[in-house]
C-alpha cells in the first residue's frame, strides 16, 4: 500500500501547474483511488463478514451472557475506517445498537476493505478529466469535493454521538447485565447447592429405592408364598368343609345309632347284671370243681403210692455195638416189669446150670425205645401236683453211665426231643401257672441249684466261687419246717427261660468242674429245687411247695472200681450217701419214730421232699451192657426195696 501511495501524488505534480497543499493532499492507493465510489460502497456493505455480524446482534441480544464492551466487540476495520474519514458510506445509526451485541470473535474484516483508502479529490475527479490549464474547475471540483467531505464527517460526528449514545447505553446494559449476573451467579451457586443437596437426596432415595426394590422382591416371594400357601389352605379348607358335610351327616347317623345301641345296652346291662350273679355262682362252683380236681388228683397220686419208682434201661450206644442186652428182658404185657437174667456156670466147669431170673415190678419201666417225651408223660400228674401245694421229689438212682444224666436234663446237645425231666417239669410248671391265673392263682418262682460232693455243698450258680465260703443246710426260722442253705444263690425266675439260663449255667460249672477234677460230676449230687409260691387272693389261700429235681451219684459198688485214696473217700461217701437215702426211705415206710435224715446232707436237704408231707418219684437207671449185669440188678434190688415202701399220706402245704 505504502509503495502505491506516492503514485497519485507524482501524477497530480506532473500534470498540474497550480500549488496543491500537500497536507491536504491525502494518500490514496492507486487500485484504491481508480475505483468507483459506489463499487467501494458496494465492497462495504456487501461485506458478508459485516452482514452477519449485523444479523447476528438480535439473536445475541436474547441471551443472558454478559454483554462485550461495544469498543472492542467492533471490528478492526470498521474502527480503522472512522478513525481515517473514509468517504465512504456507512450504514445508517439505526443499525449501530446493534452492534454491542457481536459476538467477542467477530469475523474477519474483508480484505478489500483493508485495502481500501479513503477517496482522494484526484480520484474524484478522474471521471471527468479537467484540462490543465481549467484551474477554475479544478477549484470547482475542489470545492464540491470538500463540501462533500464537510458533509461526510458532519454525518460522522452525528454518527460519532449516536454511537456514543449507544455505547452509554451498552455500558449501562453491561453494568445491568452485570448485576444480573452477579444476582445470576448467586443464584446459580445457591442452585448449585440445590443441585447438591438435591443430588445427595437423590441418592439417598436411590439407595432407598434399591433397598426398597430389594424389599418389595422379598415381599414379592413371600407374598407368592402365601398366596401358593393361601391357596392350598383354601384347597384344603374345601376339602375340611366337605369333609365336615359328611362327618355331620355321619354323626347324625351315628347319633342315632347310639341312641338305638343305649336302648341296646341298658337291655345287655340287665342282662349282664344277671350274668354276674349267674358267674359268681359259676365260680363258687369252678373253684369248688377245682379243689375237688386236687384232691381227686392227690388220691390217685396217693393210689399210685407217695413213692414210686420208674426203671429206665437205657439204649445201647453207637460205640456199644459189639455188646448185647440179651440179659434184660420186658415182658409184653405191661410196661411195669422187667427182668434180668444170667446163665452160671458150675463150679467145675462141666455142666450148664439154668439161667437165673431176677424179676422187678415198678410203677412203670421204660424199655430202651422209650423217648424222654413218653418219659415226662407219666409224671407231669406229679408235677402238677407241686403247684397243686405238694413237695415233690424226682430223683434218679443208678451207676454211672446208665442214663441218669439223659434222664433228668438231656444230652450235651440237648434239642427239643431229648430235653430232660428237669426243663419239661419247669415248662408244665409255668404254663400250668399261666392257666391257673384265670381261676384267681398268681403265683411266684424261686430257683437254686447245688452239687453235694463228697459231704460238701458247691453252688452250681456261682461261676467262681469265693474260698471258704460255708454253705450250710438251716431252718428258715426255729419255728419253721422250712429249710435254706447259707450263702446259696436263690433266684428270683418268672419264665421258663430264666430258669433255662439257669440250667446252662449249672451244666457249664458243673462241666468245668468235671475237667478239673476227673469225672467229678458223676461222683456227686446235683440238685435242682423250684421253690412255688401260690396264691388266690379271692378265695384267700396260699400255697407253697418245692420241686426238687435230682441225679444222684453213680452207684458203682466199691468192690469193682477198685477205688483208692482220694476215690475210695468219694465212693465211700456216695455209698454212705446212697444207703442213707435208702435208711430213710425205709423208715418212712415203717413210720420209725427217728428218720436219720441227718446222716447225710442229702436226705437232710431233701427231708421235707422224702417226708410225709410229700411225693416222691425215683428213676431207677439201668445200664444194657451185660458186664454191668451185677450194677444193674443192685440198683433195680435197691429200687425194689424203695418201690416197697409205702409213705404216709401226703398233705397239701395251705395256708
Ligand atoms: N435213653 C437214652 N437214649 C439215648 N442215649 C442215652 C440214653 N440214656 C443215656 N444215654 C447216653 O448214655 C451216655 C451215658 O448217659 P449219662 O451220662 O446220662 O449217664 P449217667 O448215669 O448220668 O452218668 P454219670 O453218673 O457219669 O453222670 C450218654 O452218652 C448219654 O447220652
Amino acid at each position: 500500500m505504502n509503495v502505491n501511495e506516492n503514485k497519485p501524488l507524482a501524477a497530480v505534480k506532473a500534470v498540474s501547474r497550480l500549488p496543491v497543499p500537500s497536507t491536504v493532499r491525502p494518500k490514496r492507493s492507486r487500485s484504491s483511488e481508480n475505483m468507483p465510489l459506489i463499487e467501494k460502497k458496494r465492497i462495504r456493505i456487501s461485506s458478508p463478514e459485516q452482514h452477519a455480524v449485523r444479523r447476528s446482534v438480535p439473536a445475541s441480544i436474547a441471551t443472558t451472557r454478559p454483554k462485550p464492551p461495544v469498543v472492542a466487540a467492533l471490528p478492526r476495520t470498521y474502527l480503522a475506517g472512522r478513525a481515517s474519514l473514509a468517504p465512504v458510506r456507512h450504514n445508517p445509526p439505526a443499525h449501530v445498537p446493534s452492534a454491542p451485541a457481536v459476538s467477542r470473535r467477530p469475523a474477519p474484516p474483508p480484505t478489500s476493505a483493508l485495502k481500501t483508502g479513503p477517496p482522494t479529490a484526484a480520484t474524484a475527479c478522474t471521471s471527468k478529466k479537467r484540462a490543465p490549464w481549467d484551474l477554475k474547475g479544478q477549484m470547482d471540483d475542489m470545492r464540491d469535493k470538500v463540501s462533500t467531505y464537510k458533509g461526510k464527517v458532519q454525518d460522522l460526528a452525528g454518527e460519532n454521538v449516536h454511537l456514543r449514545q449507544t455505547l452509554e447505553q451498552m455500558q449501562s446494559q453491561l453494568a445491568l447485565a452485570g448485576a444480573e449476573s452477579k444476582e445470576l451467579n448467586a443464584k446459580c451457586r445457591t442452585l448449585e447447592a440445590e443441585l447438591q443437596t438435591t443430588q445427595q437426596k437423590l441418592e439417598q432415595v436411590l439407595q432407598d429405592a434399591a433397598a426398597l426394590r430389594t424389599t418389595v422382591r422379598s415381599q414379592e416371594e413371600q407374598l407368592s408364598i402365601h398366596t401358593h400357601t393361601i391357596a392350598e389352605l383354601q384347597e384344603a379348607k374345601c376339602s375340611l368343609t366337605e369333609l365336615v358335610g359328611s362327618t355331620e351327616v355321619k354323626l347324625k347317623l351315628a347319633d342315632d345309632e347310639l341312641s338305638i345301641k343305649r336302648v341296646l345296652a341298658q337291655s345287655l346291662q340287665t342282662e349282664v347284671v344277671s350274668l354276674q350273679e349267674e358267674g359268681v355262682g359259676k365260680d363258687e362252683r369252678l373253684h369248688n370243681l377245682e379243689m375237688e380236681r386236687r384232691r381227686l388228683h392227690n388220691i390217685i397220686q396217693e393210689l399210685k403210692g407217695n413213692i414210686r419208682v420208674f426203671c429206665r434201661v437205657r439204649p445201647l450206644l453207637k460205640s456199644e455195638d459189639s455188646f448185647c442186652m440179651d440179659h434184660i428182658h420186658f415182658p409184653q404185657q405191661d410196661n411195669k416189669s422187667v427182668v434180668l437174667s444170667k446163665t452160671e456156670e458150675s463150679h467145675t466147669g462141666r455142666e450148664r446150670k439154668e439161667a437165673h431170673k431176677y424179676d422187678f415190678t415198678f410203677d412203670r419201666v421204660f424199655s430202651p425205645e422209650s423217648c424222654q417225651d413218653e418219659v415226662f408223660h407219666e409224671i407231669s400228674l406229679l408235677v402238677q401236683s407241686a403247684l397243686d401245694g405238694y413237695h415233690v421229689c424226682i430223683f434218679a438212682y443208678g451207676q454211672t453211665g446208665s442214663g441218669k444224666t439223659y434222664t433228668m436234663e438231656g444230652p450235651d446237645d440237648v434239642d427239643s426231643e431229648t430235653m430232660g425231666m428237669i426243663p419239661r417239669a419247669v415248662r408244665q410248671v409255668f404254663e400250668s401257672a399261666e392257666e391257673l391265673t384265670a381261676k384267681g392263682w398268681h403265683y411266684t418262682f424261686t430257683a437254686n441249684f447245688l452239687e453235694i460232693y463228697n459231704e460238701t455243698i458247691r453252688d452250681l450258680l456261682v461261676s467262681k466261687p469265693e474260698k471258704n465260703v460255708e454253705y450250710e443246710i438251716k431252718r428258715v426260722s426255729p419255728t419253721s419246717d422250712e429249710l435254706h442253705v447259707t450263702n446259696l444263690r436263690y433266684v428270683s425266675v418268672s419264665s421258663e427261660q430264666e430258669v433255662h439260663k439257669l440250667l446252662r449255667t449249672a451244666k457249664t460249672n458243673r462241666s468245668v468242674a468235671k475237667t478239673i477234677l476227673n469225672d467229678r460230676s458223676s461222683r456227686s449230687h446235683s440238685v435242682f429245687q423250684l421253690k412255688i409260691e401260690g396264691r388266690n387272693e379271692t378265695r384267700d389261700v396260699k400255697t407253697l411247695s418245692t420241686l426238687s429235681l435230682i441225679d444222684l451219684a453213680g452207684s458203682e459198688r466199691l468192690d469193682k472200681s477198685l477205688s483208692k485214696g482220694d476215690r475210695l473217700r468219694e465212693t465211700q461217701a456216695i455209698n454212705t450217701s446212697l444207703s442213707n437215702l435208702g435208711l430213710v426211705i425205709t423208715s418212712l415206710s415203717n413210720k420209725d419214730s427217728h428218720i436219720p435224715y441227718r446222716n447225710s446232707k442229702l436226705t437232710y436237704l431233701l427231708q421235707n421232699s422224702l417226708g410225709g408231707n410229700s411225693k416222691v418219684l425215683m428213676f431207677v437207671n439201668v445200664s444194657p451192657l451185660d458186664e454191668n449185669f451185677s450194677e444193674s440188678l443192685n440198683s433195680l434190688r435197691f429200687a425194689s426195696k424203695v418201690n416197697e415202701c409205702v409213705i404216709g399220706t401226703a398233705q397239701a402245704n395251705r395256708r
